[in-house]
């Protein structure tokens, strides 16, 4: 992970101690993946006991007729995701006018890394923003408005939330996913979020925003707006969760690209 100070460097090597060497994995359809052995905790400092390592696991599929070998057309490269998560920092630091009060929540699975990466940066520009004591981790399979319609979310990649040490309480909460689509997973993050403290202010982050919100959700830092039809699918691929090269994806369900 390139760009990281040497000590958040060592941090997230903590969090993501193990790459998966497994290709992308087929469709959520056709069950999450388990967590990885050895993907745990760190060992000592601030964040002994946490674990905001997420399972290598399939890209974000849609339907089961995409699986790793569905191809797509990239919209997002490794150098544009760079850039954009750079100008989402500078973004973050300035609504909030520095970095006071300010933490860093990623939406499990694939908000987590954007969250770290966004971190690091606020941190390479704010060295006052200490990012391993800002930064947390939200699972919000629990609080999923599918639950009792049987959700795609399986137990197996359920992780645990960890909120930053310096807590939530009257903080502002920077939520962190790679997808905005219908909102739901937002809503839900923002239950789950309740769940532990009272926010001063809660904003949302995302890497792209695919329209079609069925919630009133807005982000309010986006990497890209990208309109899509509901017939496509959006995946982000990043190195941490996917053990692939960083890269956005738009995909036309039913074989087509
Ligand atoms: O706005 P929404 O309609 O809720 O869609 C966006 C969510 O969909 C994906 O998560 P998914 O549920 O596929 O889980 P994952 O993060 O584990 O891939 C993505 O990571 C977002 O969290
Ligand atoms: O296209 C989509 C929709 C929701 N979540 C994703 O990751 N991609």
């Amino acid at each position: 992970m390139s760009g990281l100070s040497p000590n958040l460097n060592v941090a997230c090597e903590l969090w993501y101690p193990t790459r998966s060497t497994k290709p992308l994995n087929p469709s959520r359809e056709a069950g999450k993946e388990t967590a990885m052995p050895g993907s745990t905790v760190p060992t000592s400092g601030a964040n002994q006991g946490r674990n905001l390592t997420a399972a290598p696991h399939s890209a974000t599929p849609q339907s089961t007729s995409e699986d790793a070998t569905t191809v797509g057309r990239t919209i997002l490269s490794e150098d544009e995701i760079r850039r954009a998560l750079t100008r989402i920092a500078y973004e973050i630091i300035e609504t909030n006018k520095g970095v006071e009060n300010l933490v860093l929540i990623g939406i499990r699975s694939r908000g987590v890394p954007l969250a770290v990466r966004l971190a690091a940066r606020i941190q390479a520009i704010e060295p006052n923003f200490n990012a391993e004591t800002r930064l947390g981790a939200l699972d919000i399979t629990a609080y999923r408005d599918d639950q009792r319609t049987g959700g795609t979310t399986s137990p197996d990649t359920a992780g645990e939330s960890i909120m930053p040490t310096i807590g939530i309480e009257g903080k502002t909460v920077v939520l962190v996913d790679d997808v905005l689509y219908s909102g739901r997973t937002v809503r839900a993050a923002l239950d789950a979020l309740n769940a532990h403290g009272r926010p001063a202010l809660v904003r949302l982050a995302v890497l792209v925003d695919r329209g079609h919100r069925q919630l009133p959700i807005r982000a309010d830092h986006v990497g890209k707006n990208l309109p899509t039809s509901a017939s496509e699918t959006v995946r982000v691929v990043l190195t941490e969760t996917d053990n692939a090269t960083d890269r956005v994806d738009i995909i036309q369900l039913g074989g087509l690209s």
